[in-house]
């Protein structure tokens, strides 16, 4: 039978739907609130954002000792981030609830700088409804607000959250508050639970806990703004946290009208998130995965949003849908809603195991006429902990002992641990003692090549161990014409395995700088992590004396090479980047994003430590990844061991000569070079007689501060170039290179302004568009671009 196309189906379905169904609307549907606060803190008139409001004055709402605050700069923003309620002792603020039911409240940050209060320097908790919503909280200075949702069940009566400074001498604040009823049955009281160990059960009672949310995903499509969604909230795209992005690509936006099934999603998810999804890229690759980091040990409610806009045929497609490798549930949108495109969702409590992160997958099923599996979006909200009841106060005497006793016994503990540690010799982090685990019991001869203590780090994944022989069959036995470079570590090889999946094959040879710290550190780091903007690490191979790691394969080679040839650090480097300027703020931002997520998404920070263009590889799309962890960590280790000599100069943090510590910060001036490469095109070090050229973060720091950067920059981006785009960037760079690492921002700053850099050039660009004309004036922007941004 001739397959028919999904408008032919809906063509024939459409007078039936219409008796039996509602259409879904693609504009959203307001929704009418019958218990609602918007509060604007800190002032006693009204804001808006663009979205919703209006947000009123918060004068008969907060009870306690407070101070209202008003943001410095001097815009014309009606916003609520203009203002802020700081507080320096607990105190509150109360609203009537008529109505029992799940409510949504959701608390606006904004650290705005301000004469009055260092909202920046803020610590603090808040509480409510017997739940601890934040704890240690505390805002960066940054240029977008931050927003924390949280969804409880209330009973009529009055609601209170406590904001209470950490410590006596910290602050608390809230620039702006919501608290509304959510619709109808948004939350269950019961959801399929699923254990770490993939055990299946029934969670009763979810409407008694409060919920945190730490994820909202448009699945294969872009961000959906507070401005599409009936409830205002923000949904992210996916990709960042696809665990091989090689193996999903996003399905084609369906253009025709949903249809309400049996679950109505009215409310839900907005139609924006049906109406894209990932699927699987070729059939020939059995699943796709998504890695979310969360509280280890913990209960989320995962929310998982599907609608089968991939479909031809009616019941042609099921699949499987796993939490962890553990938790399978068939997925057939035939037998849940009988029809091609209309959403349906699923609801599952998932207990975290102990890595830290909650792993979503869809495979494909060989029973399944149409081989193929699709997500449309997945929200994550963490069960917040109840608050303990206060316990009698203790005796001042008896806290005195007890205080004294403890210290006794930390002092005793850690007398143990050095005397342990210095005979172990056991390898260190900055954090908590790393060590060594792949290899304990491995027949490997290079195990036995360092004495150093080997024990088991208990939250490392394994790596996939790769067979000698299969690597051998990938590269053509290492063949020659499968050889795409030469670092330190070794030869770099172009192979593919046997599943078809490209890969790049690191050998490490004899003689080569690097070598076995390097190889089990790479393992070490990468087999922890997975983010979009890092190189994965598919596997490794450690028989027969061989050190070999297997990464994805990265297309288009290093930024290095794209930016210019560089023969020997010679002089003549010359350009030969095809890149335009727009391409190259989008690396920048997407390696600024896996080094962010080094320093800060984990549980124990990762210095880089050898940032440089080299280390940065494109994909096909030209999307960046950070790559080579050879020498991340290994600063810590012990002090003979003089990484230093084997970085890159030109890139070295110049504080590093005087402290011979490498710290995140040092990674962000390794990064200000890297974004003069990509403004100039020429090496960090360059042979030449003239003084001043040789080092590239002196000369461009040069020119930047005579505010002429522009004489500097690659021939090739002359017309292109935004002055402000150019400006912003050049700032951006010079605040990574500052001599004073304490005064060089946070990669999460670099980000944003790196971010900010490629709006100013995109707004030019449209404008030039628009009114052709040449005049290049620094694009404004609206101040509305604060409240755009996603809450997460
Ligand atoms: N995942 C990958 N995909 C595609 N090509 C790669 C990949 N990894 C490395 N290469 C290629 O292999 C070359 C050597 O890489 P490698 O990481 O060993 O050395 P390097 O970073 O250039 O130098 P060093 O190790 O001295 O810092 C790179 O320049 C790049 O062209």
């Amino acid at each position: 039978m001739e397959k028919l196309q999904p408008c032919q189906i809906l063509f024939i379905l459409f007078p039936i739907l219409t008796i039996q169904f509602c259409f879904l609307v693609l504009t959203t549907s307001a929704y009418t609130l019958p218990d609602k606060y918007f509060i604007n803190c800190g002032s006693e008139s009204s804001a808006s954002l663009e979205t919703h409001g209006p947000f009123v004055g918060d004068l008969s709402y907060w009870v306690g000792s407070s101070k209202a605050v008003k943001n410095n700069s001097q815009s014309k923003n009606t916003s609520p981030y203009q203002t802020a309620r700081v507080f320096h002792k607990s105190s509150s603020y109360h609203f009537d609830i008529d109505e029992r039911g799940t409510y949504i409240i959701r608390l606006h940050f904004f650290a705005f700088s301000s004469p009055d209060a260092n909202l920046a320097s803020a610590l603090f908790n808040v509480q409510a409804f017997g739940f601890l919503l934040l704890s240690d909280f505390s805002v960066l200075l940054s240029d977008s607000p931050k927003i924390e949702e949280f969804l409880l069940t209330l009973d009529r009566g009055k609601f209170v959250i406590d904001f209470i400074p950490s410590h006596k001498s910290s602050l608390a604040f809230v620039n702006a508050i919501e608290v509304f009823l959510a619709p109808e049955s948004f939350i269950p009281d019961n959801a399929t639970q699923i254990t770490a160990a993939g055990m299946k059960g029934n969670f009763s009672g979810l409407l008694s806990q409060g919920l945190h949310t730490t994820y909202r995903i448009n699945v294969g499509g872009s961000k959906v703004t507070a401005t599409n969604d009936s409830l205002w909230r923000n949904w992210i795209p996916d990709d960042d946290f696809l665990t091989y992005p090689e193996t999903a690509k996003n399905s084609f936006l369906f253009e025709g009208p949903l249809i309400t099934g049996p679950q109505n999603t009215d409310y839900v998810a907005p139609a924006h998130v049906y109406i894209t999804a990932k699927e699987l890229k070729q059939t020939n690759y059995s699943n796709i995965t998504w890695g979310f980091k969360v509280s280890k040990n913990s209960q989320h409610l995962v929310r998982v949003h599907f609608c089968d806009i991939v479909s031809t045929q009616h019941g042609a497609l099921k699949f499987y849908f796993h939490v962890y490798s553990s938790f399978c549930t068939n997925i057939s949108s035939y037998d849940i809603t009988r029809l091609l495109a209309s959403p349906f969702y699923f609801d599952f409590v998932v207990e975290s195991d102990n890595s830290g992160f909650i792993n979503v997958s869809v495979h494909q099923r060989n029973d399944s006429e149409t081989k193929n599996a699709f997500l449309n979006g997945l929200e994550i909200m963490e069960m917040l902990e109840k608050l303990q009841k206060p316990k009698k106060k203790t005796q001042p005497i008896m806290v005195g002992s007890v205080a004294a006793v403890l210290f006794v016994v930390v002092l005793i503990v850690a007398l143990l641990v050095i005397l342990k540690s210095r005979r172990a010799k056991s390898y260190r982090t900055s954090g908590r003692p790393f060590y060594m685990s792949l290899y304990r019991g491995s027949s490997n001869n290079w195990s036995s090549k360092r004495t150093a203590t080997v024990s088991i780090a208990p939250d490392l994944k394994l790596v996939l161990k790769i067979p000698y022989v299969e690597i051998q069959r990938a590269t053509k036995n290492f063949n020659s014409e499968v050889l795409i470079g030469e670092g330190m570590f070794g030869k770099v090889y172009k192979g593919t395995l046997s599943e078809g999946v490209k890969v790049a094959v690191k050998r490490s040879e004899p003689g080569h700088g690097q070598g076995i710290l390097e190889f089990q550190t790479e393992i070490m780091v990468l087999s922890q992590i997975r983010h979009h903007h890092l190189v994965s690490l598919i596997g490794y191979c450690d028989e027969r004396s061989e050190m070999i790691l297997v990464y994805e394969f990265m297309e288009k080679g290093t930024l290095r090479d794209h930016l210019y040839i560089s023969d020997a650090d010679s002089e003549k480097s010359t350009s030969r980047s095809e890149l335009s300027w727009e391409q190259r703020l989008k690396i920048c931002i997407d390696s600024a994003k896996g080094l962010h997520y080094l320093h800060t998404g984990l549980a124990r920070r990762i210095i880089h430590c050898a940032v440089k263009s080299a280390n940065i590889l494109l994909n096909e799309d030209y999307v960046a990844k950070v790559a080579d962890f050879g020498l991340s960590k290994l600063v810590h280790l012990d002090s003979d061991e003089n990484t230093g000599t084997k970085r890159s100069f030109g890139y070295l943090d110049p504080e590093y000569f005087m402290s011979l510590q490498l710290t995140e910060k040092s990674d962000v001036y390794s990064f200000g070079v890297v974004l003069l490469e990509v403004l100039c095109a020429r090496p960090a070090i360059m042979t030449t007689d003239r003084r001043e050229e040789v080092n590239l973060a002196e000369w461009g720091m040069l020119w930047q501060k005579k505010g002429q950067l522009e004489k500097i920059i690659d021939p090739v981006l002359v017309d292109s170039i935004n002055s402000s785009s150019l400006q912003k960037f050049g700032e951006t760079a010079e605040k990574c290179l500052r001599p004073n690492s304490a005064e060089r921002p946070m990669m999460h700053d670099v980000l944003w302004d790196l971010e900010f850099a490629l709006r100013l050039q995109l707004t030019s660009m449209h404008r030039d568009v628009d009114d052709d004309s040449m005049n290049s004036s620094a694009p404004e922007l609206a101040p509305q671009v604060v409240q755009h941004l996603p809450s997460h």
